[in-house]
């Protein structure tokens, strides 16, 4: 298959990326490069892409010509669409970085697709913040998600349904994952396994959120491997689309699947395994959760996955973990250009 990567600069984006071109695929990658967090491990990131003979275009989804452009050029049999602005917290400082990306950079490449001849099978990363106040766990497809706890959230259930109406309309196959809080090497620097490792190894505090009632907060943790093995095989299972230019000719697939690792962790239990690898102990800040979004728990259902997808998570949150610290260890080797790294970084 010749897939389009969007978001190949980015954390899932290279990982995927880099799996596909070592077992053969034909992969081109498309990235903005923004500066959501520090550009420098996205150009670090891309340089690891382009010595595995992966290039990636610097330009923006919502770029009608250079998306025109670019299929002209290469017949893209696949679409892995992982551009996004992502993070929780950060919508409520920039939200329209969410619609700009996540709305308008989404439908600008629907209408390229469905405008392709013949068009290209799509898998996107849709997120398990979809699930947003639901109480009922674990979290199955089929459950609740007309109710966001957060700005990111509703964008990505946006996408959803306009994924639907594309596949309706115009005969798109698409795949929406919804990705379990993803962490590993080569990972995100807002994210907080990120954070909390920084400050741990400075000395600096962390700040523990809280639920209203002194509840600690929870999350289904899902190591990059498996989010990585679950994209391609929601790949290698996509079905091709079924219009061209335009036009439908009959129902295409469309599909809803969690990725998650099903084990959902404390978060308070989750600083005590990076300490253990860190052989650190942490300053924890405990506070009440801010009103950003974030929600209380979240646990994956993976049943279809399984099924369908042959998805079987296997690296538990320990192991992942002591994998992202010996990663984040060798990157940021002391005084390594560490203060340059994260110059650009944006605390939310
Ligand atoms: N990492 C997680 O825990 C997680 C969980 C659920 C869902 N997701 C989703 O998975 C996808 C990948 O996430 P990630 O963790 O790799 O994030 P990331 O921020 O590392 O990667 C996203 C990439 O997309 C690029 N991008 C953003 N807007 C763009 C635009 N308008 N045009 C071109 N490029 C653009 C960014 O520069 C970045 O490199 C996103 O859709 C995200 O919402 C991630
Ligand atoms: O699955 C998703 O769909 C989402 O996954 C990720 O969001 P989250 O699950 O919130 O990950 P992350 O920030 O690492 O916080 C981890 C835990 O630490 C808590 N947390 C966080 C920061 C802090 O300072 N204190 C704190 O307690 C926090 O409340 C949470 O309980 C992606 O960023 C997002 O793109 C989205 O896609």
């Amino acid at each position: 298959m010749t897939v389009l990567v969007t978001g190949a600069a980015g954390f899932v984006g290279s990982h995927v990326s880099l799996a596909l071109k070592k077992r053969g695929d034909g992969v081109v990658g498309l990235d903005n490069f923004n500066d959501y967090y520090p550009v420098e491990l996205k150009r670090a990131r891309a340089s690891n892409l382009e010595q595995a003979g992966i290039f990636i275009v610097e330009g923006d989804l919502n770029d009608q010509n250079l998306l025109m452009k670019l299929f002209k050029l290469v017949h893209f049999t696949h679409i892995l669409h992982l551009a996004a602005q992502a993070g929780v917290r950060y919508a409520v400082k920039n939200p329209l970085a969410y619609v700009h990306s996540n709305v308008g950079g989404f439908v600008t490449l629907l209408e390229q697709c469905k405008n392709s001849q013949p068009q290209p099978a799509i898998v996107y990363a849709s997120s398990s913040s979809v699930y947003g106040l639901n109480s009922k766990v674990p979290f199955s497809e089929d459950d609740r998600t007309d109710h966001p706890a957060s700005l990111y959230a509703a964008t990505k259930k946006a996408d959803e349904v306009l994924a639907h109406t594309y596949n309706h309309i115009y005969g798109l196959s698409i795949t929406a994952l919804r990705f379990f809080t993803v962490y590993g090497p080569w990972g995100r620097p807002d994210m907080a396994y990120f954070s909390f490792t920084r400050n741990i190894v400075e000395g600096k505090p962390i700040t523990i959120f809280q639920g209203p009632h002194g509840e600690e907060l929870a999350r289904d943790f899902t190591f990059i491997d498996d989010i990585v093995k679950g994209c391609v095989a929601s790949l290698d299972t996509a079905l091709p689309s079924t219009g061209s230019g335009g036009k439908k000719h009959k129902k295409a697939q469309f599909r809803i699947y969690n990725l998650g690792n099903t084990q959902p962790v404390k978060v308070g239990d989750f600083v005590s395994i990076l300490e253990k690898h860190l052989k650190k102990k942490a300053i924890r800040n405990i506070i009440p959760m801010p009103s950003t979004g974030d929600v209380m728990f979240t646990h994956a259902n993976v049943t279809r996955a399984k099924h369908d997808l042959g998805y079987n998570p296997s690296t538990d949150l320990s192991t992942g973990l002591h994998i992202f610290v010996k990663w984040y260890k060798s990157y940021y080797k002391e005084g390594a250009g560490h203060e340059d790294m994260l110059k650009g970084y944006k605390p939310y």
